[in-house]
């Protein structure tokens, strides 16, 4: 199986003219968990990411994977496989000969592009033109793409796109066995619910700067999530929660105030005299943090020496406001999610502004553990009729003695109508996810004549070369 590698990023930094897309990022992606990539639109994701893939090159700093840079790989497509939002599809290929032509240029045996359509549910869709698949169906062809070289490392740019819920269960599925292999994965999104339950690691970033590195329970401090108040008299309520200069959102469960605490929005109303109906600290949610890290305002939680420290609130009559067991807040993400009730309280001196001064701090890059936790959910991946199919998928890499006697030749025997080997070569300039595989210059000179040598004109689908 293939080895996960440490991705690094070292200052990485990339100007477009005078805007900064990435700056001074530094980062490791540990090798055998799942690293979610979070940012707001424009922060800078697809940017670092591309760096890494050798798409962009920095303006300073380095990309690495396994100490190496994308340019300097012997053969990427077997280090690194990528699915990214815009795959660069050709519309008129079929399914097969899209993964075909992929692992050709890559030097890959062509019995894998079987195994991947298993794989990934489109083996009945070989045939089926790209133009013809459903969003969901693309995104598998991607995967289907990113693992042609049974790479260690994956980069997932918003693999959950397009995605309906058995696709999703199916993304996570792959996701959280890849990294359980002992894989490098890192998955990019702005879906934080689904973040939240397939990420051991988090890194966020916000115009284009680091914001936090760490795991989930680093990220959270589940006395720190927004209050939630409610009166029968709303309009009182909103009124000396403005006059104390707080802002708040308005839902239907009440109003929800962010960068303060059950015991000073009490003693805020006491003091109003508005009759409360609801006041709850709740946990926050990777939404709630991930706001607070974009707008500036994250204080990272606290280390909690003395466990009754986390029932120290300012007011003695607070009931405690977490279960210390219920963890971070890196589960349910729904709005019950890790709330407690307090009582309502009396008025606190220890009232906080909303948006607090402190500086964003980093962790330290966290170690990965020896072997990430499985899944409590196992479900067999859709699509794949023969499990055992699926284990020598991730069993044999490509250099296995017995796929390396099928190798490049045998497999390209057969394949009697491949296309003419410039033809692909073309093929990989125009697309983006198939980017990723060796260009012939950075193939073994055998791997090059084989894909050149076993090329025969093709005319299942000249007509997309017509259409070009
Ligand atoms: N080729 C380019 N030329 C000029 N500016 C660019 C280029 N690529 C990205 N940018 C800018 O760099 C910033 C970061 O863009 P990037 O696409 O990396 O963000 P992102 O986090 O991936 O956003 P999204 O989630 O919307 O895809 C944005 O301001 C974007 O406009």
């Amino acid at each position: 199986m293939a080895d996960g590698q440490l991705i690094e990023f070292d200052h990485a930094t990339k100007r477009f003219g005078a805007v900064a897309a990435v700056s001074d990022f530094s980062a490791r992606v540990n090798p055998g968990v799942v690293t979610g990539f979070l940012g707001p639109n424009g922060a800078g994701k697809t940017t670092t990411l591309r760096m890494l893939l050798g798409l962009e090159r920095p303006t300073s700093g380095t990309a690495t994977i396994g100490g190496s840079r994308y340019a300097e790989l012997r053969n990427p497509a077997r280090v690194i496989g990528a699915m990214m939002e815009d795959p660069g599809f050709r519309p008129r290929r079929s399914v097969e000969r899209h993964l075909t032509t992929a692992a050709k240029a890559a030097g890959i045996p062509l019995s894998r592009v079987g195994e991947l359509l298993s794989f990934v549910g489109l083996e009945n869709d070989a045939d089926t033109r790209i133009a013809a698949l459903s969003l969901g169906m693309r995104q598998r062809l991607s995967a289907a793409t990113a693992l042609l070289g049974d790479p260690g490392v994956l980069v997932l740019d918003e693999p959950a796109n397009g995605l309906d819920p058995e696709g999703i269960r199916w993304m996570r599925t792959l996701i959280r066995g890849l990294a359980d292999e002992g894989r490098t994965v890192l998955v990019s999104s702005h879906v934080l619910s689904e973040v939240e339950q397939i990420a051991d690691e988090i890194l966020v970033i916000a115009h284009g700067e680091l914001k936090f590195a760490g795991t989930m329970e680093d990220l959270a401090d589940p006395r720190t999530g927004p209050v939630v108040v409610d009166a029968a008299d709303r309009s009182a309520l909103s009124v000396s929660l403005k006059d104390a200069g707080y802002e708040f959102e308005i839902l239907r469960s009440g109003l929800t105030v962010r960068g303060s605490d059950a015991a000073t929005i009490g003693g805020i109303t006491a003091r109003a005299g508005v009759a409360l109906t609801t006041l709850q600290q709740r946990g926050p949610t990777l939404e709630d943090v991930f706001l607070d890290l974009v707008h500036d305002r994250y204080v990272p939680p606290a280390p909690v020496a003395d466990e009754t420290a986390l029932f120290d609130l300012p007011v003695a009559s607070a009931e405690p406001v977490a279960d210390p067991s219920t963890g971070s807040g890196s589960g349910d993400s729904t709005d019950d999610a890790h709330t407690t009730v307090a009582e309502p309280v009396e008025a606190s001196e220890d009232e906080r502004p909303l948006i607090d001064d402190a500086d964003i701090t980093v962790p330290e890059p966290v170690e990965a553990p020896a072997s990430a936790e499985a899944p409590a959910e196992e479900r067999p991946l859709p699509g794949i009729s023969d499990l055992a199919a699926v284990a020598s998928l991730f069993a044999n890499p490509v250099t296995d003695p017995n796929i390396a006697a099928a190798g490049i030749e045998s497999a390209e025997v057969q394949d009697s109508e491949s296309e003419p080997a410039e033809s692909d070569a073309e093929d990989l300039d125009r697309t983006r996810v198939i980017d990723v595989v060796p260009s012939f210059d950075s193939e073994p000179a055998d791997h090059a004549a084989d894909v050149a040598e076993g090329s025969d004109d093709e005319h299942g689908d000249s007509s997309d070369d017509e259409q070009r």
